[in-house]
């Protein structure tokens, strides 16, 4: 698998949450909460045009209270025998229209002739002549009497119908005694022209808005339903649009109800948009916590451990972090570290070392003598290089067995380290029975002490050597080289050169007799 950062772990988690978060949100909203408020939405339509129908048919049943009460009185049973002029006085006067807010009213005999009609709008105050009541005219307008007279009680009809000056509700009833008994006299009519005075009375009564609609035709006519007509289950929408038919089913007029809450609240409302916005605001703010108190030590942490690695370094990372965890590994690196400076300083011992006399071997002397040659190049400071040999040791050994060998070298050893005081001076075993001195910048005179100090601790050391034709104990030879700085630049300085330089020396010393030491100058 592809690796990825602690970050990018992070910002694809986070991710993943908005986009569970946010679908969840979503998810419930379209499945659950919106399906539920469309039902109630529903609901609450079918309610608002349940009760436009109770107020339309309240409005209808008022004015068939009135045309009751008129057709079953027994001075209007009597006005179509005798047709009065004191009745039509009395009851047909403009007041009248104005009070029971009616526009026209037609009193019909048994045969369905004109006995007397009036009409008179009562809001305007004018006359009006009414024809509807032609049903030679306009046979299709009988069906707004009631359809069969009776011997007892006084059938009536009420609806909706065309007329000369607009869409009208009328009521029709059958003329009666006040006991509702007696001859069939006809039926007596009234009419009330469709003002805005209804559809005002049609929103109080509904609370919602009602205004009168074209009536429309085709295929919209098709769609719209009868007042009466009982809606259920009807899709949400923002108005509501009805028919008021005539008793031949013909629609006279159409209103249109705008329904209290007719849409459904889209899916992503305002609400959503605020949670969204403090969703990525809280993820924005856990990204952020995150990074500060996790990521960004933990990459600290990593790249402090990978520094340690690039370059060797050894000193200890920094252990304050804040999570525990990541202090704990700090701690324990560090600890690490510490182990393995510690071996890697154990091995640098023994891989410069020499095993058997337990000072520094040949590798070791050549890493410093490349130390003292940059500082002689750079910093001008020059130093001596003595090469220390055994005298006769090949004889020391055949005589006095080779592990006896062994223990002189290792005194010897000591002997000449011991000379080494200074700091930067060194002692290391070359090679065999060879040895090497390394002293820092040194007069002749100073280095003539110095040698004749290490013979005269050789004598001291006083190992008995029987065989050697010398002297009675083991002596050394020394070929020293002095290496001055010089100021010429770019000089490179051979190491070869030097040692080939205090070889020679140590040759002339042993051709000079064993025990003693020369002196070359090298002036580079
Ligand atoms: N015991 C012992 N002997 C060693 C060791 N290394 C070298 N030698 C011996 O040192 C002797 C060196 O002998 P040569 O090179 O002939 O020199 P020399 O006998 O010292 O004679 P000159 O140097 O001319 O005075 C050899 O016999 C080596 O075996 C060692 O680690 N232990």
């Amino acid at each position: 698998m592809k690796n990825i950062t602690f970050n990018q772990l992070q910002l694809r988690l986070l991710a993943l949450l908005f986009l569970l978060f946010t679908s969840a949100v979503f998810g419930y909203r379209y499945f659950v909460e919106l399906p539920k408020l469309e039902q109630s939405i529903s609901k609450l339509s079918e309610r608002e045009r349940d009760t436009l129908t109770f107020s339309i048919a309240s409005v209808l049943d008022t004015l068939s209270r009135i045309n009751f009460d008129y057709a079953v009185w027994t001075s209007s049973y009597d006005f179509i025998r005798l047709q009065d002029d004191d009745y039509i006085e009395e009851n047909l006067v403009s007041n009248t229209f104005v009070s029971l807010e009616i526009d026209g009213i037609f009193y019909l005999d048994e045969h369905l002739k004109p006995v007397l009609v009036k009409g008179f709008h009562h809001i305007k105050q004018t006359d009006l002549n009414f024809l509807f009541y032609d049903f030679d005219k306009y046979p299709n307008n009988i069906n707004m009497l009631p359809s069969a007279t009776t011997e007892t009680g006084a059938p009536k009809k009420v609806g909706f119908i065309n007329t000369l000056y607009g869409p009208a509700m009328y009521s029709a009833t059958q003329i009666r005694n006040s006991d509702m008994m007696g001859e069939n006299r006809g039926f007596l009519i009234m009419i009330r022209l469709l003002a805005p005075a209804f559809v005002d009375a049609l929103s109080k009564f509904t609370l919602a808005k009602v205004d009168y609609l074209p009536v429309p035709t085709g295929e919209v006519l098709s769609q719209l339903k009868s007042w009466e007509e009982k809606v259920t289950g009807a899709k949400v929408t923002p108005y509501c649009d009805i028919l008021l038919p005539d008793s031949n089913n013909v629609p006279v007029s159409a209103l249109r109800m705008t329904h209290s809450t007719g849409t459904i609240p889209p899916l992503v409302n305002e609400q959503s948009i605020i949670f969204i916005v403090l969703m990525s605001l809280f993820i924005y703010l856990v990204h952020r916590l995150v990074l500060i108190c996790i990521i960004e030590p933990v990459t600290r942490l990593a790249a402090d451990i990978k520094q340690r690695d690039n370059i060797e370094k050894y000193d200890p990372i920094d252990e304050h972090y804040t999570v525990k965890e990541l202090a704990l590994v700090s701690k324990n690196v560090n600890q690490l570290m510490a182990t393995v400076k510690q071996q890697n300083d154990i091995l640098a011992h023994q891989v410069n070392t020499d095993q058997l006399t337990q000072i520094m071997n040949r590798r070791g002397l050549i890493n410093v003598l490349e130390t003292y040659k940059a500082l002689c190049i750079r910093e001008k400071i020059g130093f001596v290089l003595v090469m220390a040999d055994i005298d006769h040791f090949k004889q020391f050994n055949d005589t006095a067995g080779h592990l006896e060998g062994d223990v002189a070298l290792i005194e010897v050893a000591n002997t000449l380290n011991e000379q080494c005081k200074r700091s930067g001076d060194v002692c290391a075993r070359y090679g065999g029975e060879e040895f090497t001195l390394l002293f820092r910048e040194m007069s002749e005179d100073d280095l003539n002490t110095k040698l004749s100090a290490i013979l005269q601790a050789m004598k001291d050391l006083n190992l008995a050597h029987p065989s050697s034709p010398t002297a009675k104990h083991i002596t050394i030879s020394m070929g020293a080289v002095i290496i001055r700085a010089t100021d010429i630049s770019g000089f490179d300085l051979s190491i070869d050169d030097v040692l080939r330089h205090a070889d020679k020396s140590l040759y002339e010393a042993k051709d000079a007799g064993r025990g003693c030491f020369i002196i070359d100058n090298l002036v580079i």
